[in-house]
């Protein structure tokens, strides 16, 4: 880090008032140095400070370090004008495409600060936008989740990050399965903003059923936002909300993260109630999940082993299905996906300024979330133990191979199940097959998910839902997964609540591209 000696600087434009609007975002420093706010990046003028802006080759630096680089807003982490007269700008320097590095620019002033903090604060404004600053963490690392690692990933790639972006955080290092259920069920909700697992989607699912186990269940799901650094096997949580599988890259998510509404899944079964925020199968995808944690070393790829040790099987799973179905035809789900994307309001979840729900009344529980409430909302349909309503779908599978129901878009790098899934459009996106296919025919099928063909591919049926019961048929045994955990393999019934939770995301929305086409459908 270069440091340039203490002389004051000028504000380009500060005496010159017909120059003001188009120089004042200009910082002047001796010998040419300036840094200047344009466009959304900053654009800083010092050969000292380019040294680790020159190209590379093959990793190495080479040739002049240029007259000028430019700094994306969005890399900004911090600048302040310290107590010790320097402004100091850190960001973030993307030196591959998995990877950040922290670089400081500091500049010593002189007296004349006053025009220099204001300066800096409008590149916190354009750096932040409407993200909060300085987020207050609960931070849960499992060092056992995926492949293992996650205690580096903190260590080195995330943690300085969020400190160079001031965050406060508050670090625990899990030591049992469960250990989150717990910590976020007595979470104190006024000290954090967010909590932010570093694990595979598995930790997310326990926080969010901490949560849900609280008698203030809904003040705290609304208060108290997720967001995830990915260290597990499939990560589809950061995937659809950071746009990304690479930790340090999904830290920078996190910390540029808008609060936004997200739906969350009430499951019933036996007589539990528990929440579910990403997916539910039963099949041929279910066995891949659960089927295969002896492979678990292999990372992503574990999935797609499990898949093709299990596609020549041709297993069929029969049930029984009813779903209130609130649109089953292709072209009618490209339309509503357009209308969620383009003309959706609700995307953002204010701040916390007179945003919080009063808090709800209740029996706190220690053990089994019961499915009385707790303070959950109530279930509009009732439960496994109930009549199925009159105006759902049932129908007898007899040759399924998949049911599949998503929350989320993508289930793991990769996978875009659920192309037209959106964070809070209050519903559930249900897809499922027959396992008689050719082999052939199903390895083109779950071809065509990496492709973005799925959605369209004819041997895929593919409804929007609010509810369905999923009751398994002449059957011993099996696999059900819920979120990737494994439940009992028995009848389980399933609700959406529209935006009951609270994430952080990059955009306000989800970073999948969504079903072809969905730019033309008519609305
Ligand atoms: N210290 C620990 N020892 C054993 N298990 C733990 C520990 N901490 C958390 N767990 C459990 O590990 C399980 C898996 O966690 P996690 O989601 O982090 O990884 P993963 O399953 O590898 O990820 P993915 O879902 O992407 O495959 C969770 O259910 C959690 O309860």
């Amino acid at each position: 880090m270069a440091m340039a000696e203490p002389v004051p600087v000028h504000v380009a434009g500060s005496s010159a008032p017909e120059t003001q609007s188009a120089a004042s975002n200009v910082l002047l420093f001796p010998r040419g140095v300036s840094l200047a706010l344009a466009g959304d990046s900053l654009v800083v003028k010092d050969r000292t400070q380019a040294r680790c802006h020159r190209s590379k080759l093959c990793g190495i630096s080479v040739g002049d370090p240029p007259a000028e680089f430019s700094v994306p807003f969005y890399n900004v982490l911090w600048t302040e004008v310290t107590d010790t007269g320097s402004l100091t700008i850190d960001y973030a320097l993307a030196i591959s495409k998995k990877h950040f590095r922290i670089c400081t620019l500091t500049y010593p002033l002189g007296e004349q600060t006053s025009e220099v903090v204001k300066w800096s604060n409008t590149l916190l404004m354009r750096a932040y936008g409407p993200a909060q600053r300085r987020k207050r963490a609960k931070v849960l690392v499992n060092p056992y989740s995926g492949p293992g690692g996650a205690d580096k990933i903190w260590e080195h790639e995330v943690k300085p990050l969020f400190e160079a972006a001031r965050m406060s955080l508050d670090v625990v290092r899990t030591k049992f399965s469960g250990e989150a259920v717990g910590i976020c069920e007595n979470l104190d909700l006024d000290s954090y903003d967010v909590v932010i697992p570093c694990s595979g989607d598995g930790l997310p699912y326990e926080c969010i059923n901490g949560l849900g186990k609280r008698s203030d269940a809904r003040k705290a799901l609304r208060q108290l936002a997720i967001a995830h650094i990915p260290c597990g096997s499939g990560n589809a949580m950061s995937c659809n909300l950071n746009g990304t599988h690479r930790p340090s890259i999904a830290a920078l998510a996190i910390i540029k993260g808008v609060r936004t509404p997200f739906d969350l899944m009430s499951i019933t079964q036996g007589n539990t109630r528990t929440l579910s925020f990403l997916s539910q199968s039963v099949g041929i995808i279910a066995e891949c999940d659960l089927g295969t944690e002896h492979l678990r070393w292999l990372g992503a790829a574990r999935f797609h082993v499990g898949l093709a040790q299990r596609v020549f099987s041709k297993k069929l799973y029969p049930c029984d299905i009813s779903m209130k179905v609130e649109m089953s035809e292709k072209t009618d789900i490209k339309a509503h996906y357009k209308r969620e994307r383009t003309e959706s309001v609700y995307t953002m979840r204010k701040e916390k300024d007179g945003e919080r729900e009063a808090s709800l009344t209740g029996e706190s529980t220690t053990t089994e979330s019961t499915i009385t409430g707790d303070g959950l909302p109530p279930l509009k349909f009732g439960t496994i133990n109930d009549k199925v309503p009159d105006d759902w779908e049932t129908a007898s599978y007899d040759r399924l191979g998949n049911f599949y129901c998503g929350n989320m878009a993508w289930m793991a790098p990769d996978a875009n199940f659920f192309t037209a899934a959106c964070p809070n459009d209050g519903l559930m996106d249900v897809v499922f097959n027959d396992g008689d296919i050719s082999a052939a025919k199903y390895v083109e099928l779950l071809t065509s998910v990496e492709t973005g063909h799925f959605f369209d591919n004819p041997h895929v049926t593919y409804r929007k839902v609010s509810a369905y019961r999923f009751t398994p048929r002449n059957q011993e045994d099996g696999y059900i997964s819920i979120d990737g955990e494994h439940v009992p393999f028995e009848p389980f019934q399933v609700e959406i609540h529209q935006g009951l939770g609270t994430v952080l995301s990059r955009n306000g929305k989800y970073e999948a591209a969504g079903p072809l086409g969905w730019e033309k459908a008519n609305v």
